[in-house]
Order: C-alpha cells, then sequence, then structure tokens
C-alpha cells in the first residue's frame, strides 16, 4: 500500500499561509492535514471555512479534513463545498456514526473517523468495510506539539489486523507526535498516513524534512 505524507497546517505560520501551502506544493508531500477544532470537542479553536476557502485557492493536492469539532453532521456539505476531498470526523461526536459516513460519501468525499488516545480501536468493528479511512489520534486532539503516547502502536496493530480481514485497502493514519524518530514503528505497526506539524513546520528546513520522512518511508519499503 502506498505511504502518505499529510504536514498539519496548524503547525504552519498563519502569517505566511500562502509561502507555506506553497511549500508544501512544491515538496514531496502527499496531502494537506487541515485541523478544524470548534473549542468545545477540544480545548481549542482553530480556524474555519474561510480559512479553509483560502487554502483551497493555493493547495494543489488534497485537503484531508479532521474535524475536532461536536455534530459534524450539520457541517459535511459545507466542507466538501470547500474543498475537502477526505472528512474525517470523531466516533466520540457522533451518534449515528453510519449515517455520517453515508452523509460524507454522499457530497463525494472520502469518509475517516478519528478515534482519541482513550477510545477502543474495537469500537470500529461494524463500520469498519464503510470507512476509507480511520485516524488514530497519538495525542490527545487539540494541540499540535505534544508528545507521542506509546499505545498507539498496540492500536494501529489491532486495527491493521481487523482492517486486513474486512476492508484490506483502509488507510491508517496516525497524527500526533509523528516524526522521522518513531516513523519506522509506525510503518512497522501498520500505519499508512502519516500527520505531522512540528516535525515538518519547525524544522529548518520544512521541504527537507518531508523530503527525509519519503526517503526514510522508500528504504524501509525496500528493506
Ligand atoms: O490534530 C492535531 C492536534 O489535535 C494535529 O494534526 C497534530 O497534533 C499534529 O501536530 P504535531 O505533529 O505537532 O503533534
Amino acid at each position: 500500500m502506498k505511504h502518505l505524507i499529510a504536514p498539519s497546517l496548524l503547525s504552519a505560520d498563519f502569517a505566511n499561509l500562502q509561502r507555506d501551502i506553497e511549500m508544501v506544493n512544491s515538496s514531496e508531500a502527499d496531502w494537506f492535514h487541515v485541523d478544524v477544532m470548534d473549542g468545545v470537542f477540544v480545548p481549542n479553536i482553530s480556524f474555519g471555512f474561510p480559512v479553509m476557502e483560502a487554502i483551497k485557492r493555493y493547495a494543489t493536492k488534497p485537503l484531508d479534513v479532521h474535524l475536532m469539532i461536536v455534530n459534524p453532521d450539520q457541517y459535511i456539505e459545507r466542507f466538501a463545498a470547500a474543498g475537502a476531498s477526505v472528512i474525517t470526523v470523531h466516533y466520540e461526536a457522533c451518534t449515528h456514526l453510519h449515517r455520517t459516513i453515508q452523509a460524507i460519501h454522499a457530497t463525494g468525499c472520502k469518509a475517516g473517523v478519528a478515534i482519541n488516545p482513550h477510545t477502543p480501536v474495537g469500537l470500529l468493528k461494524d463500520v469498519l468495510a464503510d470507512l476509507d479511512l480511520v485516524l488514530v489520534m497519538s495525542v490527545n486532539p487539540g494541540f499540535g506539539g505534544q508528545k507521542f503516547i506509546p499505545n498507539t502502536l498496540n492500536k494501529l496493530r489491532e486495527l491493521k489486523a481487523m482492517a486486513s480481514v474486512v476492508n484490506p485497502d483502509l488507510l491508517i493514519e496516525v497524527d500526533g507526535g509523528v516524526g522521522i524518530k518513531n516513523l519506522a514503528d509506525l510503518i512497522q505497526a501498520g500505519a499508512s498516513v502519516f500527520v505531522a506539524g512540528n516535525a515538518i513546520f519547525a524544522a529548518p528546513s520544512p521541504s527537507v524534512m518531508i523530503s527525509e520522512l519519503k526517503q526514510l518511508d522508500a528504504q524501509l519499503k525496500s528493506s
């Protein structure tokens, strides 16, 4: 399966957002990761539709939109219209998760479900076949620059085993404290989409860091 690098714009310089988007456009990254936070589901507020539309004006790669919001059903069509390619909602924020997944697919977007560090992977069993992506949070959502939670590796292994039976093409995304030091472990545990914020945007050269992540991935695949 192809592995994807998704720089998280949460760690970009918002005063130079166009510059950072163009850096990602011309880098080896695969997707833009776009974190939407409402100050209710998570204790932080990031940005909403106007910023998302501005990102879409310049981005030449797919927008992977992670909704850290309550009542995501209310906004799915608007995020799709604003340019999302992947829409991921939180398991913990959805009362009728199967209906939400159908609503995302009805917009033509790929459908993802994210789980917080305390949420067992097994709770996704009955929707796994319907999903394009599962996002395993490796920090408590809300902020960039946090420390990776090691138990995430067990969760990734368990999810990979479950998916291999019912949905072998499932994209397994990991987000939080991801970087060059744990990439090999994450690949071995079964992850295929790697979200990185600080590891990329706080690096001396973000585009070089993206290349290093891609090169390490290629080396591990061929070894
Ligand atoms: O979803 C997020 C926070 O809720 C971010 O995408 C994530 O934390 C990335 O930041 P970093 O790589 O710096 O940990």
